[in-house]
C-alpha cells in the first residue's frame, strides 16, 4: 500500500525551469555529448495573447534607423508603431540615459527584457526594440518566433547619425570607439534574430521603409 503511495508521487515532469525545484525533482541528465547547463535558465515568457503579434520587430545597431523607419513604416501599412526604449520609460517614468545613471546598465537590461516580452506578446504594428534588447538570451530565443527586420549600417554612418550629443548612454566619450566594439559584439547577434537583413548605409528613411515593405510582401 504505501509502495503504491510511493510510486505515484507527483515529481513533475522533469524539464528544466527557472526557480526552486520542488523536493525529489532534479535536473535532466545530460549526456556526454551535451552542452553544460546554464546557471540560470531564461526566463518564461508569458503565452502570446492570441491571434496578436507585430508585423515586423525592427532592430539593429544604434543609428540604424530602427525608431525612424518604424513610424514610418507604421505609417505606410497603417498600423500602430511602438519602440521598447519608450516603454520602458514610460514605465518607468524616467528617461533610458537617467536610468543607466541611477540604476546602472544590468536594471536597464532588466527593464527592458520585460518591455520586449510584453510587447511582443501585447502589440500587433510595427515594434522597434532598443539597440542592446538582442544581448538577452531570452529575447533572442522569443525573437525566433516572429518577423525580425535587421538594419544594417557602418560605423561611419552610424556615428554621424548618432551625433556628437546623442543622449545615448553606452556612446558617452569615444562615441565611434564605443560604437565600432558594441557593434562588433552585437552584429552575429543580429544576424541570428533577423529575418532578413537591410543595408541601410546610402538608403534615405524612406527608401529602407520601400525595402522592408518588399520584404514583407506589401
Ligand atoms: N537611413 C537613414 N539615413 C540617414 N539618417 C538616418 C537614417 N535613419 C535614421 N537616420 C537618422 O539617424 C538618427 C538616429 O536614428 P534613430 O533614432 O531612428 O536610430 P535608432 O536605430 O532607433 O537608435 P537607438 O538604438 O539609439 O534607439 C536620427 O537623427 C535619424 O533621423
Ligand atoms: O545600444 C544600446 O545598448 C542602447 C540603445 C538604445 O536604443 C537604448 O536602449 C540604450 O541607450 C542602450
Ligand atoms: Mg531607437
Amino acid at each position: 500500500m504505501r509502495r503504491a503511495r510511493r510510486r505515484h508521487r507527483r515529481r513533475g515532469d522533469g524539464r528544466a525551469r527557472r526557480g526552486r525545484r520542488p523536493a525529489g525533482e532534479v535536473r535532466r541528465r545530460l549526456r556526454r555529448r551535451d552542452r553544460p547547463q546554464r546557471a540560470h535558465l531564461p526566463r518564461e515568457p508569458e503565452p502570446p495573447v492570441t491571434g496578436t503579434r507585430p508585423v515586423v520587430v525592427v532592430v539593429g545597431p544604434p543609428g540604424a534607423g530602427k525608431t525612424t523607419v518604424a513610424e514610418l513604416l507604421a505609417d505606410r501599412l497603417g498600423v500602430r508603431v511602438r519602440d521598447t526604449d519608450q516603454d520602458v520609460e514610460a514605465n518607468e517614468g524616467e528617461t533610458v540615459q537617467d536610468i543607466f545613471v541611477s540604476r546602472g546598465e544590468p536594471v536597464f537590461r532588466e527593464l527592458e527584457a520585460a518591455a520586449v516580452a510584453e510587447a511582443l506578446r501585447t502589440h500587433d504594428g510595427v515594434l522597434a526594440l532598443g539597440g542592446g534588447a538582442v544581448m538577452d538570451e531570452g529575447t533572442r530565443a522569443q525573437l525566433a518566433e516572429h518577423t525580425v527586420a535587421h538594419l544594417d549600417v557602418g560605423l561611419a554612418h552610424a556615428a554621424a547619425r548618432v551625433g556628437m550629443n546623442s543622449g545615448r548612454p553606452l556612446l558617452m566619450g569615444n562615441i565611434r570607439g564605443q560604437l565600432k566594439k558594441l557593434m562588433d559584439a552585437r552584429r552575429p547577434l543580429y544576424n541570428e534574430v533577423a529575418t532578413f537583413t537591410i543595408d541601410t548605409n546610402d538608403l534615405t528613411p524612406d527608401e529602407v521603409v520601400d525595402r522592408v515593405l518588399k520584404e514583407l510582401g506589401r
